[in-house]
């Protein structure tokens, strides 16, 4: 099954959301008490992603706040120079600061993010300050959950769906948890049902569906069954090193499975799935190759330092499936 796209679009993708900064431990392997330096990334789940299509060769826009300071520029300019359009962020006037995301990378399996979210500019973005003429140029909207966590976010995130099913612009709902940012689960559980259930694609964690649902270890199957009631036709549940499943709304599932690497760190590995499989998508692949470009990218982020920086090339993903394809014929 393919997922069908409206033509004729100047965009392929247009997230919207946080972009904020990464300060990614230098020293790893050691807890963040004895971390002394951090490298400066862009990062935010959405920027991250759109950063990752536009490497990709995707033609890629951003909704969002910056702080109006210099790591507000910074940001802008990093996402301008890999060829991501922000001609649609705005810049705060209200002194709200740019949101820190400090990683620890105590082990390749033990990393942790300690994140600074109070009055960051980015959950500022007004309903005012989305615009239907930018967003009907687009094939799809990104949309990333952590920006339903707060008004008036929540509803610029709100408007924007609506003006994307108004102008036949696919929604994809990337559920992108992040508890602090959210007051309860009760809350959170709300919003999320509420978008999932009018997004056209649901990208998440297991995790992440659980925490939608409200409930603890809850089934895919139980998942799909309420979420194919609604808007969705593509349903994609993540399960980290075990690999994804996507489902469609016609019946059909599919299986991907994680490529084994030399991980350095594990965060980065969802937004990096996430730009590579809709790449494939949205450039006609279907949803086993769009499966295996998720995980193929998600592979090579884990093994680097950074989540943006790090988003590979079509061909360094096009390599690494091959080579896993080769290996695996030589053994059967
Ligand atoms: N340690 C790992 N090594 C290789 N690939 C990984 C690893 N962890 C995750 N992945 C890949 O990244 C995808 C997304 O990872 P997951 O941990 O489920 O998402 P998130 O980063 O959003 O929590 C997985 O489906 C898998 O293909
Ligand atoms: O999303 C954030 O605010 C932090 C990210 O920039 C960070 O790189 C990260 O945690 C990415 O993790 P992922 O969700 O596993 O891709």
């Amino acid at each position: 099954m393919k997922i069908q796209f409206s033509s004729d679009r100047e965009f392929d993708l247009i997230a919207i959301g946080r972009a904020c900064m990464d300060l990614n431990a230098v020293e790893y392997n050691r807890p963040m008490e004895e971390t002394m330096t951090f490298k400066k990334y862009v990062g935010g789940s959405p920027a991250n992603i759109a950063i990752g299509s536009s490497k990709l060769g995707l033609k890629a826009g951003f909704i969002g706040k910056l702080a109006n300071d210099q790591h507000g520029r910074f940001i802008e300019q990093y996402m301008s120079g890999v060829g991501v359009d922000t001609s649609n962020m705005v810049v705060d006037q209200e002194g709200h600061k740019t949101g820190l995301a400090f990683t620890e990378i105590k082990s390749p399996e033990e990393c942790s993010i300690l994140m600074y979210r109070d009055e960051v500019a980015d959950l500022y973005l007004q309903p005012s300050e989305v615009d239907e003429n930018y967003i009907k140029k687009a094939k799809v909207l990104l949309v990333s959950g952590t920006a339903l966590a707060k008004s008036p976010s929540r509803e610029a995130v709100l408007k924007a769906i609506q003006l994307a099913k108004k102008n036949d612009v696919k929604v994809v709902f990337e559920l992108d948890y992040r508890g602090y940012t959210w007051t309860s689960l009760e809350e959170t559980s709300v919003y999320y049902t509420l978008v999932a259930q009018q997004a056209d694609v649901v990208v998440g964690t297991r995790d992440e569906f659980d925490v939608m649902e409200n409930v603890t270890e809850g089934s895919n199957a139980e998942t799909i069954e309420q979420l194919f009631k609604h808007s969705p036709e593509l349903v994609v549940i993540k399960h980290g090193v075990e690999g994804s499943y996507a489902y469609t709304k016609s019946g059909e599932t599919f299986r991907g499975h994680a490529y084994l690497t030399k991980v350095l760190k594990t965060f980065g590995a969802g937004d990096s799935y996430a730009s590579a499989f809709l790449y494939a998508l949205i450039t006609g692949k279907d949803i086993e190759t769009a499966l295996k470009f998720g995980s193929a990218s998600a592979a090579i982020v884990v093994s680097k330092h950074s989540s943006s920086e790090a988003m590979p090339t079509v061909a360094e993903i096009e390599q690494l499936i091959e080579e896993r394809s080769e290996k695996a014929e030589q053994l059967s």
